[in-house]
């Protein structure tokens, strides 16, 4: 049952254990937490802000009192996400003598967080990263975890580094600027460990009227709390994706929909955002069990219904199944020649499917291109 009495304004905290541990804050005003999250050992503070994020910085700032603060404004979005962004960063850091106590802030998406973090995670072999992140994606994924990235010309996320944060700020109030597109994007993530792990945000998801939920909807600030716990609870079992227990995928059954959502968002050019393109490939490994007779038509239909239901694509036609194959290739699931995806036998029991044959794989992609859902963006 989604509490009617919790709004944007209780904070509620969500702890990683591990080796590491953090705390990841969910609320609205949360800046006053950064100074204990950052530490006091550090003098210098580099905020890793997407430029459009800006003018959201100062009140961050002012809360780090003497530290000096180096501003480092980012391309928007995926454009961050590269080497070269990260190598002026590190030029930078070098001519400041940024030290070991010193400490990286991230203020933006998740396209901000990884590349922030992937900066904290290199600089000096690691140093101390505390995240803020501004969509809902990020808040329920990108920014909890550790997985840093940047993107190279031959695909998404292949040069990175598990680091993890010190902290994490979800200010729920940065939604209220936030496209609608990009909201929309984020849920794709939250239905993701819906299907994988937790069937009550499924329901939720199926019981809300998706016009209304907004930043103040209690059933917003459910599904987000629900997104986090699925992903800490996986994260603190297996950080580094090395495997599961008692055939459970471990850390890349959050991978789920993402073999094909990668490769569809680097064919596009990065137009098609990263939660519509998972939304994508959901649909298309839940088409892959069903042709390994793994599920029926009936949960098929549950991922384009409920995903489709927040205006997400479940459908799409343009590239050929043999470039999305070869991007296919890179992902870090695969083995060798042998591709590996994370599928269901039902919600909530994922399992990996390794090695299936190309005629199933070309069938499940003739499914997704032939459903009547929402279209991709072109
Ligand atoms: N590390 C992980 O575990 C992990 C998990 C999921 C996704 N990711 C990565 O996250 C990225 C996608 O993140 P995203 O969806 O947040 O996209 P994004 O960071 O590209 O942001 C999307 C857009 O929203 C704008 N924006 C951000 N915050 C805003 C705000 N509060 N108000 C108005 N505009 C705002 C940005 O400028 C950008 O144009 C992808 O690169 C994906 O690979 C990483
Ligand atoms: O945290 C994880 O693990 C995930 O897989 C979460 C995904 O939503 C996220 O997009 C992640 O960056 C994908 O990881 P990659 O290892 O396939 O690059
Ligand atoms: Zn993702």
């Amino acid at each position: 049952m989604t509490d009617p009495t919790a709004g944007t304004t209780a904070e509620t905290t969500l702890h990683v254990g591990g080796a590491a541990p953090y705390d990841v804050v969910v609320g609205s005003d949360l800046a006053h937490h950064l100074p204990g999250m950052v530490g006091s050992a550090a003098e210098r503070v580099a905020l890793v802000v997407d430029t459009r994020l800006q003018p959201f910085a100062d009140d961050l700032v002012e809360t780090l009192g003497d530290r000096e603060v180096l501003v480092f404004a980012v391309p928007e979005g995926e454009e961050c996400k590269s080497v070269e962004v990260a190598a002026e960063i590190w030029n930078a850091l070098g001519d400041e003598g940024f030290t070991r106590s010193d400490v990286i802030v991230t203020l933006g998406g998740g396209a901000t967080t990884d590349l922030g973090g992937f900066v904290a995670a290199t600089w000096l072999r690691g140093v101390r990263v505390v995240h803020v992140p501004t969509t809902l994606l990020g808040m329920v994924d990108a920014a909890v975890g550790g997985k840093t990235a940047v993107n190279t010309e031959s695909g998404k996320n292949l040069v990175g580094a598990f680091h993890e944060p010190a902290g994490v700020l979800c200010d729920l109030s940065f939604l209220r600027t936030l496209a609608a597109e990009e909201l929309v994007s984020g849920l794709a993530e939250v239905l993701k460990c819906g299907f994988v792990a937790d069937p009550e945000i499924l329901r939720i998801a199926e019981s809300v009227d998706p016009g209304t939920l907004t930043v103040d909807d209690p059933a917003l600030r459910e599904l987000v709390e629900r997104a986090i716990r699925v992903k800490v609870d996986v994260v603190v079992e297996d950080l580094r994706e090395t495997g599961g227990r008692d055939g459970h995928p471990g850390r890349e059954v959050l991978n789920y929909g993402h073999t094909l959502g990668h490769a569809i968002e680097q064919v596009s050019g990065y137009t098609i955002r990263h939660g519509e393109a998972v939304a994508l490939g959901c649909v298309y490994v839940a088409e892959l069990a069903r042709l390994e007779g793994r599920i029926g038509p009936e949960l098929v239909q549950r991922h384009r219904d409920v995903l489709g239901r927040f205006g997400l694509p479940t459908a799409m036609s343009g590239p050929t199944f043999e470039d999305l194959l070869e991007l296919m290739r890179v992902d870090k699931k695969a083995r060798g020649s042998q591709l590996r995806f994370v599928v269901l036998d039902d919600v909530a029991r994922p399992a990996v499917l390794a090695g299936p044959s190309e005629e199933h794989l070309r069938a499940a992609y003739d499914a997704l291109q032939q459903g009547d859902g929402e279209q991709a963006p072109a």
